[in-house]
């Protein structure tokens, strides 16, 4: 049996999707597995009245709908609800209440979490009011925030938004999610490069000539144009995602397994990272908006429902990363995102150097791939040179592979159970640090800014293509080539 936490947490917004579709169930794989046992509850909340019967009947549905299971009565009756408006001081008392009540009823020592699953313009608000009207805990082992996404939408706001939180929270109590740091496949970065001397110690410039990130989705804008026009894929995967899955591609080794040193050692690499001038990003980063099929049976962006139809927004990002270190000088990180692509995948293609072939042929050896594929199955494959069957001693690729198993797969969390375990138990580790947000909002706002001052003929890519012909291009000026061609 696992080490029981003990801890309460408030749910805001518990009345919402991502509560019901994903928050609820992961809590409940928690209790199932033993983490949570007699001394935890929670607490949802949100504008709608409801009783607590009628609550726990919902979250009851909620896991029943997703995990084709009804929660255990004895796991319900640490759910309580509390209506309350957010944005009203007053509203916080009632809730202060609850929270003291439960905490003396289940002995949860005074250790709190507030998770925020509401819309981002009120993260600011809710924390500067558990502050002011005293729900934080004074004498427990930890207050913790978490954070939904986005975090901002430029620099700018994203650091007027840390200012409202910092004023509540130190940087160590927020944990700032990013579902991608909770996938099975993007912690194994870590333990692939520090556990194996073989690519530790060639993971710099001398032996890798060029790393990349591959973040690409069959679906389309769907319904959530009023979001998405606004925020474009360098919004919504780059500087989130893809700027984290580089984080620990682009880090050195920490010096200790903790999550401060795990934090250290990527802010040394993000702190490193250039960031572009106008005429940089129009020589490093192309942008895309996806136009109708070839058959013409899906719509192009254009067409798609709410979706202004002059946008000049960018369903699609490729881009060369430089980091000025080191261990990575003159090695380019491409990275590359879109919607409407030829396959959905999370994967990330390390390419190393090659030798000169001493071999009885005089083409050039190819180069050894490590990729890490992260969706839609964990898989890692590593393409090295072998022998031919043939008498000249010829060589040819030959291709390693590893699969998470159907076993492993049944007993991997989902991200969102892992990352509120992870925040449960104090560890920060798989979280975003405010540093490596504010460096990937620089960077991102200077290609936002220089696309803004210019116009793109679009569409300029084919729905179910791997995007722009200019993303190939980028590539091919510096003599390399995409790895997965979709
Ligand atoms: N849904 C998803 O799949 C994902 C969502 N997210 C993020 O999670 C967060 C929540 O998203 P989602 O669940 O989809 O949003 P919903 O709109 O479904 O839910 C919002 C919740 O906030 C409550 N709320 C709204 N206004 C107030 C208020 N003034 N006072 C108290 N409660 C309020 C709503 O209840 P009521 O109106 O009754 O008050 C509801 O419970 C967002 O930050 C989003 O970006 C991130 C990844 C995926
Ligand atoms: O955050 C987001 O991620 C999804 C893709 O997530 P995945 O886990 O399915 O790869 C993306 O579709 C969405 O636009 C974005 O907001």
């Amino acid at each position: 049996m696992p080490k029981e936490i003990t801890t309460l947490v408030t749910f805001f917004g518990a009345t919402g999707d991502l509560a019901k579709r994903k928050l609820f169930p992961s809590v409940y794989n928690l209790y199932k597995k033993g983490f949570l046992q007699e001394h935890f509850a929670i607490i949802g909340t949100s504008r709608q009245e409801m009783t607590t019967e009628e609550f726990q009947t919902f979250v009851s549905d909620s896991i029943k709908e997703f995990m084709q299971e009804d929660a255990d009565a004895d796991f319900i009756r640490h759910f309580d609800y509390e209506k309350a408006d957010i944005t009203v001081a007053a509203d916080y008392a009632p809730l202060k209440a609850k929270i003291e009540k439960l905490d003396q009823e289940f002995a949860l020592n005074g250790n709190r979490i507030f998770y925020m699953s509401i819309a981002p313009r009120f993260f600011g608000t809710v924390a500067k009011y558990l502050k002011s009207e005293e729900l934080l805990s004074t004498n427990g082992e930890f207050n913790r925030l978490m954070i939904e996404k986005p975090f901002g939408v430029s620099f700018e706001t994203a650091e007027k938004l840390q200012n409202e939180l910092s004023d509540a929270f130190s940087e160590d109590q927020v944990y700032r999610i990013d579902h991608y740091l909770g996938k099975e496949m993007v912690q194994n970065i870590a333990t692939l490069r520090f556990g194996n001397p073989i690519f530790n110690n060639a993971w710099n410039k001398d032996y890798i000539d060029n790393i990349q990130v591959t973040l690409s989705e069959t679906l389309g804008v769907e319904d959530r144009a009023g979001y998405y026009d606004t925020a474009g894929a360098l919004r919504d995967m780059i500087q989130n995602h893809t700027m984290q899955v580089v984080g620990w591609l682009a880090m050195d080794e920490p010096t200790e397994w903790t999550d401060t040193a795990i934090r250290e050692a990527k802010n040394k690499a993000f702190n490193a990272l250039k960031i572009y001038t106008p005429e940089e990003v129009a020589e490093n980063f192309v942008r895309g908006q996806y136009g109708p099929d070839a058959a013409n049976t899906q719509n192009g962006y254009l067409q798609e429902k709410d979706v202004p139809a002059d946008s000049q927004n960018n369903t699609y990002v490729a881009g060369k990363l430089e980091f000025a270190t080191d261990r990575w000088n003159g090695v380019p990180f491409y990275i590359r995102s879109g919607k409407r692509l030829a396959a959905k995948t999370t994967r990330i293609d390390v390419v190393f150097k090659q030798d000169a072939n001493i071999f009885n042929n005089t083409q050039p050896l190819e180069k050894n791939v490590l990729s890490i594929i992260v969706d839609p199955e964990g898989k890692i494959e590593y393409s090295i040179i072998a022998k031919d069957t043939t008498p000249e001693f010829k060589t040819r690729p030959i291709t390693l592979e590893w699969k998470v198993s159907a076993d492993d797969k049944a007993q991997t969390p989902e991200p969102y159970e892992r990352m509120i375990h992870d925040t449960m138990d104090g560890n920060g580790s798989n979280f975003a640090d405010w540093n490596g947000v504010a460096v990937a909002w620089k960077f991102v706002d200077a290609i936002q800014s220089a696309w803004d001052a210019t116009h793109q003929e679009f569409p300029n890519y084919v729905s179910g293509s791997m995007g722009p012909v200019a993303a190939d291009e980028l590539l091919a000026r510096d003599g390399h080539k995409w790895v997965y061609e979709g």
